[in-house]
């Protein structure tokens, strides 16, 4: 496959010049400390690893500093103005390495626009914009913009909100904060079971590529098909004025995008609808896999607030979804697999989402081996893991979004569900890849093939990635 040119130019980075080092670096110490010296390092080396953590690290701050909107965190400035859902419960973990306070204020703002029914949107639109499409003015009208969309996106919130509360140093702050979110989240994880499983199957439709947050996975090609373009009003694209279209969603997915919001805008969002008149509906395995973790959050949460009652509910919903969850597991290709609820099929497309089931610790010892196994054989074919997209199959392409692309997102979910299943040469493979790549520039996404950073530039999330994982795992030995 041809590389795809960069339409906009990567500002270098002050990260300092490696010296032939060889080997492990110390990124822990500066050479000048006395005793802290390594012996098998030169002053040169270690002082070397110790810079290019600090730059990385106040690289990042800057850039939360900078996206941050008063309250709430843009996930790039011009290519993504307002605040996204998962996008800020992940950046809030990165929050909490330099201010605790505004960490819990991230999910206080995202919050705030609750839908009565406990759904939390894909998007709040906080304060107006012009550099992105569809805007509020789409999602509502121009006489009546909405304050936030009518769909959804993998529910992060209370892995983070647990995540907040026991890495925080003000514990009283943390619980008050814990108390004032707790009921919010519990009504947002009962919307997901009655308005996305009315059927009780222990798992939850997706109906809305955007929802899953992976938009143009080639997952979603196949259930994409089945949806007509209507007659809707004509759009121009603002994404395309900020990135390469090489490496964005095609038109023809744009077309249905736009269509299914305008379905869902007919019916105003009616959650009792929306799941019976959608021509697009999935089982995500990003969404369920989240919300299974999330799940066990919640419940642990429960347990630290003495909100036993709830108890039975959650277990409920965490046994149904176990019950459930294999028949997602694809055992000729050892490997996930998401499944389009219209035809009942599970989806040919192996995705970075078949390796979810790790982070959600509901992949069986045998399920998580062969996943090993398989995400070995990826890492194999390309020079940085790991690739959105099985780096052998025909669709994969190295610069188009969530067909290819590395999300540091996506690898922190992956290596996290390694380690807890004891893979850690593994997880250690990707943890320094992911160093490597941050490394040359805070992007959205990076090509496996060659490293290259992508996308938008001083993102968000993969700031706080930066800040709330790499930080603590880069190798030190
Ligand atoms: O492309 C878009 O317009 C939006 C649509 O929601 O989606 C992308 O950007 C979001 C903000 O970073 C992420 O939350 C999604 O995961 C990513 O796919």
């Amino acid at each position: 496959m041809a590389p795809v040119a960069m339409l906009s130019t990567i500002p270098a980075t002050e990260a300092p010049a490696r010296p032939g080092c060889g080997g492990a670096l110390d990124y822990s110490t500066p050479a000048a400390v006395p005793g802290a010296k390594r012996a098998d390092l030169t002053d040169e080396c270690q002082s070397y690893a110790y810079k290019k953590l600090q730059t990385l690290l106040s690289d990042s701050r800057e850039i939360l500093i900078d996206n941050d909107q008063g309250g709430y965190t843009i996930p790039a400035k011009g290519l993504y103005p307002y605040q996204w859902n998962w996008d800020s419960a992940l950046v809030a973990m990165g929050w909490a390495t330099l201010d605790e306070a505004r960490a819990w204020e991230e999910m206080t703002k995202l919050f705030s626009a609750q839908w009565d029914d406990g759904m939390v949107s894909h998007i709040v639109f906080h304060k107006p914009s012009t550099t992105y499409f569809p805007g509020p003015e789409i999602w509502g009208s121009v006489e009546k913009p909405r304050k936030s969309t009518g769909i959804t996106q993998p529910p992060v919130a209370a892995i983070t909100v647990r995540n907040l509360f026991e890495q925080a140093v003000n514990k009283e702050l943390a619980l008050t904060k814990v108390r004032e979110l707790f009921p919010k989240l519990l009504s947002w994880h009962r919307w997901f079971k009655t308005a996305r499983d009315p059927e009780n199957t222990g798992l939850v439709a997706t109906l809305h590529p955007w929802e899953s947050g992976m938009d143009n996975s080639p997952a979603w090609d196949e259930p994409l098909r089945n949806v007509p373009v209507d007659d809707i009003p004509p759009y121009v694209r603002a994404d395309l004025t900020h990135v390469n279209s090489s490496m964005r969603p095609s038109q023809a997915e744009y077309d249905r995008f736009l269509t299914l919001v305008y379905r869902f805008r007919a019916v105003d969002y009616d959650c009792n609808q929306l799941y019976y008149l959608s021509p697009f509906r999935v089982t995500d395995l990003c969404t369920n896999s989240v919300l299974y973790r999330a799940n066990l959050s919640l419940r642990w949460l429960a347990e630290l607030l003495g909100e036993l009652d709830v108890l039975p509910e959650i277990d409920g919903w965490l046994e149904s979804t176990r019950a459930a969850f294999s028949s997602l597991y694809d055992p000729e290709a050892k490997m996930f697999k998401s499944k389009d609820q219209l035809t009942g099929k599970l989806l040919n497309a192996s995705t970075s989402a078949g390796f979810l089931p790790l982070f959600a610790r509901i992949a069986t010892p045998t399920q998580a081996q062969e996943l090993a196994g398989t995400l070995e054989r990826w890492l194999s074919c390309v020079k940085y893991g790991i690739p959105s997209n099985d780096p052998e199959s025909a669709d994969f392409e190295a610069l188009r979004y969530w067909r290819g692309p590395i999300w540091a997102i996506v690898n922190w979910m992956i290596t996290d569900g390694l380690r807890a299943y004891g893979f850690d040469s593994l997880a250690q493979r990707v943890e320094s890849d992911t160093y490597e790549l941050l490394g040359s520039g805070i992007y959205e996404y990076y090509d496996p093939t060659d490293g290259k950073p992508a996308g938008g530039g001083s993102f968000s999330w993969t700031a706080a990635m930066c800040l709330a994982w790499l930080s603590k795992a880069v190798p030190s030995s």
